[in-house]
């Protein structure tokens, strides 16, 4: 059997991009550019169009974007969504006779050709592409066909049949009977712009009260929130807010017993005060959270809570739904783990349960639960320690209902298992960042997120540090590795974070040497922090915020290109607007310890500064303009005193 119309000529193939043959969509967010390629071509010589075919899924037309040739049978369009929601995409192609007709002729008159039969020729489709047009044009094309065939002048016909005008006009109408259509239908979700561009600052707010020896509470929280508006983030993260169990409670510094009066892990959730849907007694009650949540909006902040799926032994569900857990045959059950790390005071949930659909459904309504609060972000701990296709599934039921939640992934693990997080629904996924500290490292690991396809699903979310991480370079970096990794972190990724209040006061003392963990981390105590302490760091903090606020070049990922420098101790990249408007320059010193000098080529092409041009670079870090004339320019940069320039190009 024939199934296809044997006078489809077109092929169409290599449509990009893709993710894994279209089982996953690509993501995007309103406003944001999508630009397709596809190789279309077909036997012969005849002259192919293209076209990508887009809409969104709750729309029944599609809209047509014609394709531009871009040589060897490659085609491309852009597409930019400019609402919400799942768009369905796809390529067609077909054979153009008349715009083959038009070139034919063209070469042929140039040769000295006889073009008479050629005019003729020229009309019968014209004639034909009236069939397919609206009244009144085609009735302009029927006269058009009539003054062809009546030319006895054929120059006269040839600059007839080539002008802009006929050319416009039968553009508009081709023959697509015998068009082909890419084999399948690919997706692009449109997220809100907040999945591209968010700053937050993480916080426990047990630690949040101003007065010493008191257990902070959401009441205290508000009290932070004009300073850490200030700072300039617009994403509050806290750490688990439910009740702590008391079984296998941890003490100071990760010890497996706790001493009496020590508050416990806040991941160990659970306990006779309720679990995932309830409140920690100390921190106030769900009136005070929802308050905390209202009032933070005030200052265009957003509550992240942290979404951990396991249980302290204490935790409801041990004894409610008992088959959710792997129990053991000594009546125990093994805890979590996430190799090397021993999460000994938590139960891990057992995605194998027989149960699993119940499961599957209490989980999601835990999300649900804390929408309906007016949380709309959420840190999923340790996803990659549940199963995949629960994820997906929830992910995209609590989005079909919630088009604004913000799943962010964290997973340090395997690239490919954060890779596939990414894909099936995370909206956002942490990073390696934390521990790229070279000029190679960073460069490549630029390069892989933003030059191959996970530009298209995976989210860059940088931090530089975590209450579980106190990276090397942090600890021994001190306040300029501090400060040139938030700038890196703010200026890399439109997605950066960080465990805040360490950060600030530049806190960097680690359990003990070579292990990459904070000393009497807040995770097992009630800190007592100087809220009005004024650092460096933090000086430095709200000005990149203010930056990249101000700036539109940081409010996207994609738009790196890195410069060369003649001193591997000096990173140098350029970012600039859809536009070409907005144009930033970063040049970091990645030591440290010492001035760090030489010579940088600004990336001018992709700056659009033309070659021997004078352009002023505006320091927005410190408010120093320079003037530069070449390529290649000169810098200097003393950790002690700021070890980073950001510059703005005037
Ligand atoms: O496993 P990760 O390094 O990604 O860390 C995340 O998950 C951990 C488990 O939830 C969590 O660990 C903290 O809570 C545990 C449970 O109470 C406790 O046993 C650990 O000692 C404590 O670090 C970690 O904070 C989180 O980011």
């Amino acid at each position: 059997m024939i199934e296809k119309d044997g006078r489809s000529r077109v092929v169409i193939e290599h449509v990009q991009p893709q993710i894994n043959s279209g089982r996953f969509p690509v993501k995007r967010t309103v406003g944001e550019r999508l630009t397709v390629i596809a190789d279309v071509f077909a036997d012969g010589h005849d002259e192919v169009r293209a076209a990508l075919l887009v809409k969104h899924e709750q729309d029944s037309d599609w809209q047509e974007i014609p394709m531009e040739f871009q040589g060897n049978d490659r085609w491309e369009a852009s597409f930019t969504p400019e609402k919400r929601g799942i768009y369905e995409y796809t390529v067609q192609g077909w054979v153009d006779h008349l715009l083959t007709w038009q070139k034919g002729l063209k070469k042929k008159f140039e040769a000295s050709q006889d073009v008479g039969v050629e005019l003729l020729i020229g009309a019968n489709w014209i004639e034909e592409a009236a069939e397919r047009a609206p009244t009144h044009e085609a009735q302009t094309l029927r006269n058009w066909a009539t003054q062809l065939r009546n030319e006895s002048n054929q120059s006269a016909g040839v600059t007839f049949a080539l002008s802009q005008e006929v050319t416009k006009l039968v553009e508009a109408y081709p023959d697509k009977k015998y068009a082909s259509l890419y084999h399948r239908t690919l997706f692009m979700e449109a997220e809100r712009q907040k999945a591209l561009f968010s700053t937050w600052y993480e916080f426990f707010p047990r630690s949040a009260s101003y007065e010493p020896g008191k257990h902070g509470t959401f009441k205290d929280c508000e009290q932070l929130l004009p300073r850490i508006a200030e700072m300039g983030f617009d994403t509050i993260y806290l750490p688990p807010i439910h009740p702590i169990g008391d079984s296998n409670r941890k003490g100071a510094n990760n010890a497996v017993t706790a001493q009496p009066g020590e508050p416990g892990s806040p991941w160990a959730i659970g306990s006779k005060d309720g679990g995932h849907k309830s409140i920690h007694p100390e921190l106030g009650n769900i009136d005070d959270f929802v308050s905390l949540v209202n009032k933070a909006k005030e200052f265009n902040i957003e509550v992240a809570i942290d979404v951990a799926f396991q249980c302290s032994p204490d935790h409801p569900y041990v004894k409610e739904h008992p088959q959710w857990f792997r129990w053991r045959p000594d009546g125990s059950v093994q805890y979590a783990e996430n190799p090397p790390k021993k999460y000994q005071d938590v139960l891990p949930i057992n995605f194998e349960t027989e149960d699993w659909e119940n499961l599957w459904k209490e989980l999601k309504s835990v999300f649900e639960y804390w929408i309906s609060k007016g949380v709309y972000i959420f840190r999923v701990d340790n996803p990659h320690t549940k199963s995949f296709i629960f994820w997906e599934w929830c992910i995209r039921e609590v989005r079909r209902q919630h088009p604004d939640a913000i799943f962010l992934a964290e997973a340090f693990t395997r690239p490919r298992v954060m890779e596939q997080l990414a894909k099936i629904g995370f909206n956002q996924s942490y990073t390696y960042y934390t521990w790229r500290n070279t000029q190679f490292e960073i460069k490549q690991y630029m390069t892989e997120l933003t030059k191959t396809d996970m530009r298209e699903y995976y989210r860059p979310n940088f931090w530089p540090n975590t209450p579980d991480i106190l990276p090397e370079m942090l600890q021994n970096g001190g306040e300029s590795a501090h400060i040139s990794r938030v700038v890196m972190a703010a200026t890399l990724s439109s997605n950066y974070g960080l465990y805040g209040p360490v950060y600030e006061f530049g806190i960097n003392t680690p359990v003990y040497a070579g292990k990459e963990e904070y000393l009497d981390s807040e995770k097992y105590e009630v800190k007592h922090w100087d809220w009005n302490r004024r650092t460096k760091i933090r000086d430095v903090m709200t000005r990149i915020n203010r930056i990249r606020r101000e700036n539109p070049a940081l409010q996207t990922t994609w738009n790196i290109e890195f410069g060369e420098t003649d001193n591997q101790q000096l990173l140098c990249y350029a970012k600039v607007d859809d536009y070409k408007s907005n144009k930033i320059l970063v040049v970091v010193n990645l030591d440290p310890h010492h001035v760090q000098s030489g010579w940088i080529k600004v990336p001018v092409q992709y700056l659009n500064l033309s070659a021997g041009s004078t352009y002023t670079v505006n320091d927005l870090m410190t408010d120093t303009r320079y003037q530069w004339h070449h390529e290649w320019n000169y810098v200097e940069l003393h950790p002690g005193v700021m070890p980073v320039h950001v510059f703005r190009i005037e």
